[in-house]
């Protein structure tokens, strides 16, 4: 059998690995939050809380039998949660067949394993349940040797906290203290070793992948990338703009890796759509160190789509906390750069909708409004094409040309590769044109008209 994560390895002296969590398995998800705030100090619904972790949950086909908020006032160093409690929840356990326990907050390996004895049965924490979706999500190498990395951290941060526990998994080898370190020690090795080796493997691979945008650079075609919070219909709306067939389901994380798919624009002009790794609220940090690489399409993107779910309750503190990742990578929320797409309008009711449709109407001079659309039903898709198509011509550079009356060809050549904005003939017969051009056809565009002046744009 496969693995459960790519980075799980067998470490000398146990007797098993860890046994993989089998989708179906019968799970309780327990929503255990000190307050009612969330991590900026932005009230977030404890409920809707626990709905994400159960979605996330679900998104690796487990049996979800039960839910369970518990408010917590004070964190019990042993067991996270009070005496009473664990009694109260192990009843319930019992009584519902329950195989599986996910607490969604950062449990210690000393109150996994004793919340695992006091109920018997498996106990993981978020960062267990996410390090989970990663590995069954990652698809291409540099995703699978992310993921990878971030489980031995996880478990070697595991390994060094709870030693004893190995010790006592082995039976026999700790009665002397001494022997049971050595084997801590040994296992530590071996997973340095192991990280070690992925990092290196991880440079290349990154390398390949700088050198590869840069050749994407280099036929410089606009790259306009994906971004949102998970499940809010990402896959989904990069399927209908490239009609290509990537997983979408109702799942989370359905996009571990970017996809990267060329797209025709209204005009016929061709950008490059990139599909990125879902945000999640309180990803560990850990993880986000991972994923930092990935995240480089995003940061040299000339335009980013920030997909949101706009039906869904929490959709305004799932936008704050993508934004929150956005400048933590340097990107502004209200850089020109970004397209505010509000998607599953079809899931609105007519007065909702009607609301939104007012809000999302163009305002000011940059027309910078969100596009109101569902990525589903494909309404609202062409407003989109011909937002996207705006801003990318509005980046691009413009020149001033001359042409004397017997250069027919020239204008001609113009007509067919740039953008004519304006034309005005002099009283000589000289033809004054404002022109826009690609920057993939810039290269030849100068070759002919040296002479052209430029105007504005990035250049
Ligand atoms: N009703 C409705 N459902 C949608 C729409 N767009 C996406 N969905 C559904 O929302 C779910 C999530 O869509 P995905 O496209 O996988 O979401 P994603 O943002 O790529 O998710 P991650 O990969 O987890 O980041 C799927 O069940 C989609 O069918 C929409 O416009 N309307």
């Amino acid at each position: 059998m496969e693995p459960r994560i790519p980075g799980e390895i067998r470490l000398q002296g146990q007797a098993e690995p860890e046994a993989a969590i089998a989708a179906e398995t019968r799970t309780l998800v327990i929503g255990p939050y000190p307050t009612k705030r969330d991590a900026h100090g932005e009230p977030r619904p404890a409920l809707a809380r626990l709905e994400e972790a159960v979605g996330l949950a679900a998104a690796i086909e487990l049996d979800v039998a039960d839910k369970l908020l518990v408010t917590v006032q004070q964190i019990r160093p042993s067991t996270f949660l009070g005496k009473g409690r664990v009694e109260e929840i192990g009843g319930r356990i019992e009584a519902d067949g329950i195989r599986l326990v996910v607490m969604d907050c950062a449990l210690s390996p000393v109150q996994q394993r004793n919340l695992e004895k006091a109920w018997g049965v498996k106990v993981i924490d978020r960062t267990g349940l996410i390090l989970e979706i990663f590995g069954r999500r990652a698809s291409t190498r540099e995703g699978t040797l992310q993921v990878e990395h971030a489980h031995l951290a996880y478990q070697r941060s595991r390994l060094v906290r709870s030693w004893t526990h190995l010790e006592r998994q082995r039976g026999g080898f700790g009665f002397l203290g001494g022997p049971g370190e050595t084997q801590i020690e040994a296992d530590r090795r071996m997973i340095q070793e192991r990280m070690t080796r992925i990092e290196r493997d991880l440079e290349t691979v990154t390398r390949t992948r700088g050198l590869h945008r840069r050749s994407r650079r280099r036929v410089p075609y606009p790259i306009v990338a994906l971004v949102g919070y998970t499940n809010a219909g990402k896959s989904t709306l990069f399927n209908r703009l490239t009609r290509a067939e990537v997983l979408a389901e109702n799942m989370l994380f359905a996009t571990l890796d970017p996809t990267a798919r060329a797209i025709k624009l209204p005009h016929g002009e061709t950008a490059i759509l990139s599909d990125t790794v879902g945000f999640i609220s309180d990803l560990p940090t850990m993880l986000i160190a991972a994923f930092r690489a990935t995240l480089e399409d995003v940061i040299e993107a000339d335009i980013l789509l920030h997909v949101r779910d706009i039906a869904h309750e929490d959709a305004e503190a799932q936008g704050a906390d993508v934004a929150q990742v956005l400048s933590e990578l340097g990107i502004e929320p209200d850089a020109d750069r970004i397209i505010e797409v509000w998607n599953k309008a079809d899931l609105l009711d007519d007065a909702e909708r009607e609301r939104l449709m007012n809000l999302s109407r163009p305002n000011g001079a940059k027309g910078a409004g969100p596009v109101l659309l569902s990525a589903l039903t494909g309404e609202g898709i062409d407003r989109l094409m011909s937002r996207i198509e705006a801003r990318i011509a509005a980046a691009r550079t413009s020149f001033a040309v001359i042409l004397e009356p017997a250069q027919g060809a020239e204008l001609h050549w113009l007509y067919e590769n740039a953008e004519v904005l304006d034309r005005r003939e002099d009283a000589e017969g000289a033809m004054h044109l404002v022109v826009r051009v690609a920057p993939e056809k810039e290269p030849r565009f100068l070759n002919r008209f040296g002479a052209a002046r430029r105007l504005k744009g990035s250049g």
